[in-house]
């Protein structure tokens, strides 16, 4: 596990898990916002805000499940993410400020946060292969990733320690997804170290992942096709320009 973690900061820079508040405001936030999400988890009219689920397939195995989450729920998931893993980052300004946070653990109970986000993704048939959706443990690790304007990821392959059937829930801003095939010989560097390229390759393809939308890469889209989110400069838009919060679900294999 040590080792895992040890790759995870190698690839995407400091990690927490739950790096919790410290003083009494903060604890006090950190559980209204636990509270006010937990409330509309509970109530059916927030889940999804899509009339028609719609599924759209940019390369074969990465699916995008639009709207799948009602925006005041996305609002309540960003608030909670927000108070409980980066208390901190509005007013750290320094570059080893805390911008991921990890949770380990299999996620069945699905009055938790984690285990509603992975129950979400078992709601639509389409979104993940028959074979992960039924296998014993869907999910175990989550990663919360954080990002300011013009901060990304680079292109890369999930580590290939973790088993297939990976899910994204994206908060906040909206983020261009970027999906680029790899080459066999380059698959093992592209599951070790994000590349920052800016090159355009053969076959790219991007889409808009926005709050609410669920995607998952199973298959050919999860070991032969990068994914990343190249940084976004300042749009001038408000939208835009603002913070996302991601989490990732895996399991490891
Ligand atoms: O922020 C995201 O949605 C993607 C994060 C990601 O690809 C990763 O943590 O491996
Ligand atoms: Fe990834």
């Amino acid at each position: 596990m040590a080792d895992t973690q040890e790759l995870f900061a190698e690839l995407f820079g400091d990690a927490s898990d739950g790096e919790g508040a410290g003083s009494p405001d903060e604890i006090d936030n950190e559980f209204a916002h636990h509270d006010a999400l937990l409330q509309l988890m509970n109530d059916s009219t927030f889940l999804g805000s899509a009339s028609t689920p719609h599924v759209d397939e940019p390369v074969p195995g990465f699916k995008i499940h639009r709207n799948a989450l009602h925006p005041a729920l996305c609002t309540a998931f960003f608030d909670w993410l927000s108070a409980e893993y980066f208390p901190h980052t509005s007013t750290d300004t320094s570059a080893k400020r805390i911008n991921q946070g990890m949770h380990f653990g299999a996620m069945t109970d699905a009055s938790t946060p984690f285990g509603f986000l992975s129950r979400m993704c078992c709601e639509h048939p389409l979104l993940l292969p028959k074979e992960v959706r039924e296998r014993p443990v869907l999910f175990d690790q989550a990663i919360i990733n954080l990002y300011d304007p013009g901060e990304g990821i680079g292109d890369h392959i999930d580590l290939l320690r973790f088993g297939d059937g990976i899910a994204g829930f994206s908060f906040g801003a909206p983020a261009l997804l970027r999906l680029r095939p790899v080459k066999d010989d380059d698959i093992e560097r592209a599951a070790r170290y994000a590349d920052h390229d800016n090159g355009v390759v053969p076959g790219e393809v991007s889409a808009w992942i926005k709050p609410g939308d669920i995607y998952a890469m199973a298959g050919e889209a999860r070991f032969r096709w990068s994914h990343g989110f190249p940084a976004l400069h300042h749009s001038g838009d408000p939208v835009l320009d603002g913070r996302r919060i991601s989490v990732t679900l895996r399991k490891l294999a």
